[in-house]
């Protein structure tokens, strides 16, 4: 069907009634009143029936959209039905479920970025490499993170391909760098690392961390900024900073304390000690743990039934929450980088690193 320049017919208006009832999406309750009294107007003309009483909650709501078209002319409240059951028509044809393939979102080199049910999934897709995040990794996620702050979705979830979640920060990300450029490019590694966590704590919908497997570094860090972390009892959770030579990142340093105690949190980001999924429910960084046999379909129908849920109801609960605290979080972040930027300086840090690659020892 499409829009009529020269004004609906009662055939188009007829063959529009029946597209309504082939639609595979629920257009939602917002548009199924505008068609009902679309409808009503151009049937039966204005509104002129007393309102339903107030217990009467839904003829109440059709009788006040009914009513809100005023005198609207009959011959253009079916034009306005044609072309809306036209434009829905159109969503509906280009929603059906495809292969993730074919919805898959084009533009990311590490990520694969794919939209269905309103959730938007970004998954780390360096398998090899255990999810380990490259400079370009960082920016591709930050990008995803814009671009699904304003799509039409209402979940976003973050996981990994493969056997790991995320070993962390690539630790290639600290060689190659000629000796007069270490501390251009710790003040370069700083800025990517703010405006990396930023985005975590600035992000206005709710952020689900679908935990596939052991997680290092800051992609164990950056989840006390999520909404929901889900695990596989495969799972693992890992900061070992003191071995690296290095400090906490991604609000850790406020977030762990305050989530498990001071006593817990100090045993992972000052000793490294490593959590399973279990354990790390237990102290409150994970929400929830499946078995890996069946973690990803309990997620995944959980999280289906989670994104029907009202959109802007939930996107406002999240930023409200989140806003009691964006300011402290932003001031933690400035100053775990500030720290950072120091220590990928230290000798403590260089050698760690040197001794990761050149395979002398594994943490
Ligand atoms: C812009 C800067 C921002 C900085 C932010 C600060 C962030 C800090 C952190 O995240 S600290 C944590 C850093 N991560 C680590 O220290 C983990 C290092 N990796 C390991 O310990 C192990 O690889 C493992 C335990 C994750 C997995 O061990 P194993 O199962 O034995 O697999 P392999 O070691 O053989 O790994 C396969 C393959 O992947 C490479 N790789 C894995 N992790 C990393 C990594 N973090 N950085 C670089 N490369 C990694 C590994 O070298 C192997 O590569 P190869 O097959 O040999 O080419």
């Amino acid at each position: 069907m499409s829009k009529t320049a020269m004004g609906a017919s009662q055939k188009d208006f007829e063959s529009a009634m029946n597209q309504v009832k082939l639609l595979k999406k629920d257009p939602g309750n917002e548009v199924k009143l505008k068609l009902y009294a679309l409808y009503k107007q151009t049937t039966e003309g204005p509104c002129n029936t007393p309102r339903p009483g107030v217990f009467d909650l839904i003829n109440k709501a059709k009788w006040d959209a009914w009513n809100a078209l005023g005198n609207l002319p009959k011959e253009t409240a079916r034009q306005n039905y044609v072309d809306l059951v036209s434009d829905l028509s159109s969503s509906d044809s280009s929603s059906q479920v495809k292969p993730e393939a074919d919805r898959k979102q084009p533009g990311y080199e590490t990520l694969v970025v794919t939209s269905e049910d309103s959730i938007t999934k970004i998954m780390m897709n360096r398998p090899a490499k255990k999810n380990a995040l490259t400079v370009q990794m960082y920016r591709e996620i930050m990008l995803a993170l814009e671009a699904a702050s304003k799509d039409d979705s209402t979940l976003i979830v973050l996981t990994g391909n493969g056997d790991y979640y995320s070993s962390g920060n690539d630790l290639m990300n600290f060689m190659n760098i000629p000796p007069g450029e270490m501390e251009k490019e710790a003040k370069n590694g700083a800025i990517l690392l703010r405006d990396f966590v930023g985005c975590f704590i600035d992000f206005p919908k709710p952020l689900v961390a679908v935990i596939n497997g052991p997680a290092v570094g800051i992609s164990v860090t950056i989840l006390g900024l999520f909404d929901l972390v889900y695990a596989s009892d495969r799972a693992t959770f890992h900061t070992p900073f003191t071995h690296l030579g290095q400090s906490p990142e991604g609000c850790s340093s406020y977030t762990f304390p305050k989530i498990m105690g001071q006593a817990k949190a100090a045993e992972m980001l000052m000793f490294g000690k490593k959590l399973t999924a279990r354990e790390a429910c237990a102290q409150g960084l994970v929400t929830e743990v499946f078995p890996d046999s069946t973690f990803q379909k309990e997620v995944w129908t959980r999280l289906k039934a989670y994104s029907k849920l009202p959109r802007n109801a939930l996107h406002i609960s999240k930023q409200s929450i989140r806003n009691l605290e964006k300011e402290k979080l932003h001031a933690v972040n400035a100053g775990e980088n500030s720290v950072l930027q120091e220590r990928w300086l230290s000798d403590e840090c260089m050698n760690a690193v040197v001794s990761f690659l050149s395979r002398k020892a594994k943490l």
